[in-house]
């Protein structure tokens, strides 16, 4: 089975992070190389522009794709199914205008033009409107194209929103929320291994922001510690033989650490450890 990661940019490292943490060590990867084996003997990856993993995929190329659900719509390949969100390379993709111009809503776009890198979720979205402006396809730079007549507006993709603003461009309307997402071809979506991927990622996903919180509490004191622990189906309990005390173990949320801490103190834990969790299968 082959993975196509993207090879470069901005979800390059995430991705293989990701899939580090999942389990899918790459054994014989190289700078440069296009091509990287896993421990999985089955699982290959495949590097590959974020643009044209859609195409890889849904052409046979790659079973399995890492790219952003902007690029999956401008492809639209049609057999290919979105089967996890993982989490990162959160943007929008959105219709901008010049801060000082007469565009102010996509009415105005009547007979002019609009810049982008992404035709086809352009023409996609103005033909929900009445409004069918030219579309001008670009590859990059696009926020410079109003400033040089090149364009009226654009749709581009924003994170922070500085690149619009250093170019002085507004918002008009948001065209899509994107992040990367984990895509299989429809026709091997529900075999066994495409399956075990998407476990093994999704439990790298679920073990973000959670820690393992583990103690000795007073036997007498547990129900009250059961109720202060949010846990994932209640903690673990076992017995330390003979002293009257028990271990607990449990999943907490990150954020809720700090004051269970505080709570489990009170009622007599000692012996409080608290760890990072690598994955969690549910
Ligand atoms: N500023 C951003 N913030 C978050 N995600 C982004 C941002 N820009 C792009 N993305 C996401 O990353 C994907 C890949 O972007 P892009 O193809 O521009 O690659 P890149 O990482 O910028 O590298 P390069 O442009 O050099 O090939 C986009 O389709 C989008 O899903
Ligand atoms: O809202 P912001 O945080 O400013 O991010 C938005 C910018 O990020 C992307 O460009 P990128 O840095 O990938 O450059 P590129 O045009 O070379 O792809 C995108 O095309 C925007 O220009
Ligand atoms: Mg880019």
């Amino acid at each position: 089975m082959r993975i196509a990661v993207p090879n470069k940019g901005r979800l390059h490292d995430p991705s293989m992070e990701l899939l580090e943490h999942a389990g899918l060590h790459v054994v014989d990867g190289a700078d440069r190389k296009l091509y990287a084996t896993t421990v999985d003997p089955d699982v290959t990856l495949l590097f590959a522009r974020a643009a044209d993993i859609p195409e890889y995929v849904s052409d046979g190329a790659a079973d399995i794709g890492i790219t952003g659900l902007d690029q999956m719509r401008e492809a639209d390949p049609g057999n290919v199914v979105d089967l996890l969100d993982l989490g990162y390379g959160q943007c929008r993709l959105v219709l901008a205008s010049p801060e000082d111009g007469d565009i102010h809503d996509v009415a105005d776009l009547a007979g002019k033009t609009v810049a982008t890198e992404f035709p086809n979720i352009a023409k996609q979205y103005f033909a929900e409107t009445d409004v069918e402006p030219e579309i001008v396809e670009v590859s990059g730079a696009t926020e410079l194209t109003p400033h040089v007549d090149m364009a009226d507006a654009i749709i581009d993709i924003t994170s922070t929103g500085t690149t619009l603003k250093v170019n002085r461009l507004g918002i008009i309307d948001e065209v899509l929320s994107s992040s990367v997402r984990l895509f299989a071809r429809d026709d091997v979506a529900d075999d066994d291994k495409v399956e075990q991927v998407v476990m093994a990622l999704q439990s790298v996903i679920s073990a973000e922001g959670k820690r393992y919180l583990m103690m000795n509490a007073p036997e007498d004191k547990l129900d009250e510690i059961r109720d202060v622990m949010p846990g994932l189906g209640g903690p673990t309990v076992m017995d330390i033989a003979g002293n009257g005390k028990v271990a607990v173990h449990t999943v907490v949320d990150e954020r809720d650490v700090f004051e269970t801490i505080n709570e489990v103190k009170q009622l007599g834990a000692s012996g409080i450890l608290v760890t990072e969790i690598e994955r969690l299968v549910d």
